[in-house]
């Protein structure tokens, strides 16, 4: 697949070339030192007691730590904070960079957000199509001097006709606004993807087609679904209610 230069318009995409889109999305490096560093993350509640507590993990190139536990239990929040889309009150984040490991501060939040992207379960209620999310996307001062991935041939291969990319998102179904904002995610060739439930209204032949793309990835993925945490898991993080969490194997 080819790498775009800040240009996603790409609605007739050579079919040749979207065929082979997706077995390329993983970057070339493969290293053993972590990609990404999370060290005593706590975060509170409104009420001022524990969400969760001191959570410590780290993640290498390809690997799939899978984020567990019941309704409530700050599964969705981690990620957020991860992001640095919510305040946390103590803990760090680090990413491994070519000039060495660099914090959110040092990076700076737009950068970390591109590099260390949330992909919420649904997008949010948007005006226009598609393609009006991807010209704002693109017109992101951190994503403007990037290069990216074609999303319409990256949808293509999870069976999204380009013309859907014209529709209003009300126009859509769950199960396509979800890999349309999964496409668009991965178009910016984060380092890290946090993926909030990113199957979770895709039927069982889709769900392995966008699995078998993103496993490609380094990600954090929540997922109520056992067999899928089976398939795709490297690593477990089960968040607990009394706010303490554990991490197999
Ligand atoms: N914007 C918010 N303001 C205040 N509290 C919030 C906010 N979002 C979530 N919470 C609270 O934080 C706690 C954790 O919510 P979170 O969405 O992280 O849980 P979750 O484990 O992802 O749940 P689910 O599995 O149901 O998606 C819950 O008690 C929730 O009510």
């Amino acid at each position: 697949m080819s790498l775009i230069s800040n240009n996603y318009g790409a609605l007739s995409g050579n079919p040749a070339a979207s065929s082979a889109a997706t077995d390329t999305l993983q970057s070339d490096s493969t290293v053993d030192e972590p990609v990404l560093w999370v060290k005593e993350l706590t975060k509170r509640k409104d009420d001022d007691t524990h969400l969760f507590y001191d959570v410590s993990f780290s993640l290498r190139q390809g690997q799939v730590l899978v984020v567990r536990g019941p309704s409530g239990v700050g599964k969705t929040t981690i990620l957020r904070c991860i992001a640095q889309l919510t305040t946390f009150e103590a803990g760090t984040c680090t990413l491994s960079s070519a000039q060495g490991p660099r914090t959110p501060a040092q990076l700076g939040i737009p950068t970390w957000r591109a590099d260390v992207m949330y992909v919420p379960q649904r997008p949010a209620q948007l005006a226009g199509t598609p393609l009006d999310f991807i010209d704002m996307v693109n017109s992101f001062g951190v994503q403007a001097q990037r290069e990216h991935y074609d999303p319409v041939e990256i949808a293509e291969d999870w069976g999204i006709a380009p013309e859907l990319w014209e529709k209003k998102w009300p126009e859509l179904s769950g199960g396509e606004q979800q890999r349309i904002a999964l496409a668009v995610a991965l178009s910016c060739d984060p380092k890290v993807l946090l993926l909030d439930e990113p199957t979770s209204a895709l039927d069982p032949q889709s769900t392995l087609m966008v699995e078998d793309t993103l496993t490609q990835r380094t990600c954090v993925w929540i997922t109520h679904d056992d067999a899928q945490a089976k398939r795709i898991a490297s690593t477990t993080l089960t968040l607990n209610s009394d706010a303490s969490y554990d991490l197999s194997p």
